[in-house]
C-alpha cells in the first residue's frame, strides 16, 4: 500500500492489574470534581467500589444501564446528573455501559473515563448508538470518545467463560472487517493482526480456566488492539449483518457476532486476499475463515442463528434491509448470496 490516510484517535491508556486503583488519579487528572458512575444493575458492586475509590469525587451511582442504549436510559441518567450536579462520567463495564457515557458525552459535551470489563472494544471507538422506538441509530463523533481508559485485567476475571468468548469474537470481528476496509492503512492491519494473535490464543486459556491472569490480560489487550481497529475503519457486511440481525430481532449482541464472523469471512476473504493473508498469519491456517468457525466450536459458541431464536422466516426481511442500507464491502453482495450466507449462517454447524 503506497499511499493511505490514519486518522489517529487521541486516548490515554492506563493498563495493568490493579490499575482500577488510579481511577482517582485519572478522574483529578481531567480536572473532575463530581463524576457520575455508570454500570449495568449487574455490575452495582464495582460500581461502588469504583465510587469509593473516588471519594468525594464521586457524585454518584446510576446503575440502570442497558443493552443497545434507550433512550429513555439517556434521559433518566442525565436527569440525575443534573441534580448531582456532574461534571463527567466514569463508565464502569461492558460495551452497554460505555455506550451510555458516549450517549452521555454527545448530549453534554462532559468528558467519560471509562473502565472497560469486557472485550467489545467500543472505549476505543468515537461509535455511538441510541434505540428509540425500537430502532436504534449510530453514528461516529469524536466527542464521545472516552478521554481515558483504564484497562484492569482483574475486572475481567469475573466474566464468565460463554461471554467472554463471544465478547473476544466480537472483537475479533472488528479486525476482520478492518483488515478489508475501504480505508485500511498499515497501522491498523499491524494492530488487527496482533489483536487476532492475542485473542485467539488467549480464549481457549480463558475457557479452560477463566482464572488464568495471564490470558485474561491478553484478552484486553487484544481486545484494545481491535477496538482501535473499529473505531479507524470503515465498518463491513458483517458489522451491518448484525446490527440489522440486533435491531430487528432484539439478538443479543455478542452472540450474533460470534456466530455470524465465519460465514461472512468465508464470503468476503476470497476477495481479500491481503487480509486473508494477515489473519492466516495471526491464526497459524491456511483458511481463516475455517479457523474462526473451529475457533468458535472450541469456545463453545452458540453453533447457528437458530440458536439464538431467529426463525426461518425472519431470513428474507433481514436480507432486504441489508440489501436496501449496504455498508462498503470488498465483495458485491446479491440477493441471492446474501441468502445463502444467511440461511448457512442460521443453520449453523452441525
Ligand atoms: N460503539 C462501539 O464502538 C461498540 C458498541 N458496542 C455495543 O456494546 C453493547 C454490548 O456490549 P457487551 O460488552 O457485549 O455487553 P454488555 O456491556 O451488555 O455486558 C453483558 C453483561 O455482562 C455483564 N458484565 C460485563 N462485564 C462483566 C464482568 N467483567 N464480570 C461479570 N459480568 C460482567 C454486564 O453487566 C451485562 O450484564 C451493544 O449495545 C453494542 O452495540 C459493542 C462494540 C463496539
Ligand atoms: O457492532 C459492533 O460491535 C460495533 C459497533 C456498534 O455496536 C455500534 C453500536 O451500535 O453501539
Amino acid at each position: 500500500m503506497s499511499s493511505f490516510v490514519y486518522d489517529a484517535l487521541p486516548m490515554r491508556v492506563v493498563f495493568g492489574s490493579g490499575s482500577l486503583a488510579r481511577v482517582a488519579d485519572e478522574v483529578e487528572r481531567l480536572g473532575l470534581q463530581r463524576v457520575l458512575v455508570l454500570c449495568t444493575p449487574q455490575q452495582r458492586e464495582l460500581a461502588d467500589q469504583v465510587a469509593e475509590l473516588l471519594g468525594n469525587r464521586a457524585a454518584g451511582v446510576f446503575d440502570q444501564a442497558r443493552m443497545h442504549v434507550p433512550v429513555e436510559t439517556v434521559e433518566a441518567a442525565g436527569t440525575v446528573a443534573v441534580d448531582l450536579e456532574a461534571d463527567g462520567w466514569v463508565a464502569a463495564g461492558g460495551g452497554s455501559t460505555i455506550g451510555l457515557g458516549k450517549a452521555l458525552a454527545l448530549r453534554t459535551g462532559l468528558p467519560v473515563v471509562a473502565v472497560p470489563t469486557t472485550y467489545a472494544g467500543s472505549e476505543m471507538t468515537p461509535i455511538w448508538g441510541l434505540t428509540q422506538d425500537g430502532r436504534k441509530k449510530t453514528g461516529r463523533d469524536r466527542s464521545v470518545l472516552p478521554h481515558t481508559v483504564i484497562y484492569d485485567p482483574d475486572l475481567t476475571l469475573s466474566l464468565p467463560p460463554s461471554v467472554s468468548a463471544t465478547s473476544g469474537l466480537n472483537a475479533l470481528a472488528h479486525a476482520v472487517e478492518a483488515l478489508y476496509a475501504p480505508d485500511v492503512s498499515p497501522v491498523v492491519s499491524a494492530m488487527a493482526e496482533q489483536g487476532v494473535r492475542d485473542l485467539a490464543a488467549a480464549l481457549p486459556l480463558i475457557a479452560a480456566d477463566p482464572g488464568d491472569s495471564a490470558a485474561r490480560a491478553a484478552c484486553l489487550q487484544g481486545a484494545w488492539l481491535c477496538g482501535a481497529c473499529l473505531g479507524s475503519t470503515t465498518m463491513g457486511l458483517h458489522h451491518k449483518l448484525c446490527h440489522v440481525l440486533g435491531g430487528m430481532l432484539d439478538l443479543p449482541h455478542a452472540e450474533t457476532h460470534a456466530v455470524v464472523l465465519p460465514h461472512v469471512a468465508a464470503y468476503n476473504l476470497p476477495a481479500a486476499p491481503s487480509a486473508a493473508a494477515a489473519l492466516n498469519r495471526a491464526l497459524a491456517t491456511d483458511d481463516a475463515a475455517a479457523a474462526l468457525a473451529y475457533l468458535g466450536s472450541r469456545l463453545d459458541v452458540p453453533p447457528g442463528l437458530r440458536d439464538l431464536g431467529v426463525a426461518a422466516s425472519d431470513l428474507p426481511r433481514i436480507a432486504a434491509e441489508v440489501l436496501a442500507h449496504p455498508y462498503a464491502n470488498p465483495r458485491p453482495v446479491t440477493g441471492p448470496d446474501l441468502e445463502t450466507l444467511l440461511h448457512t449462517a442460521w443453520k449453523g454447524r452441525t
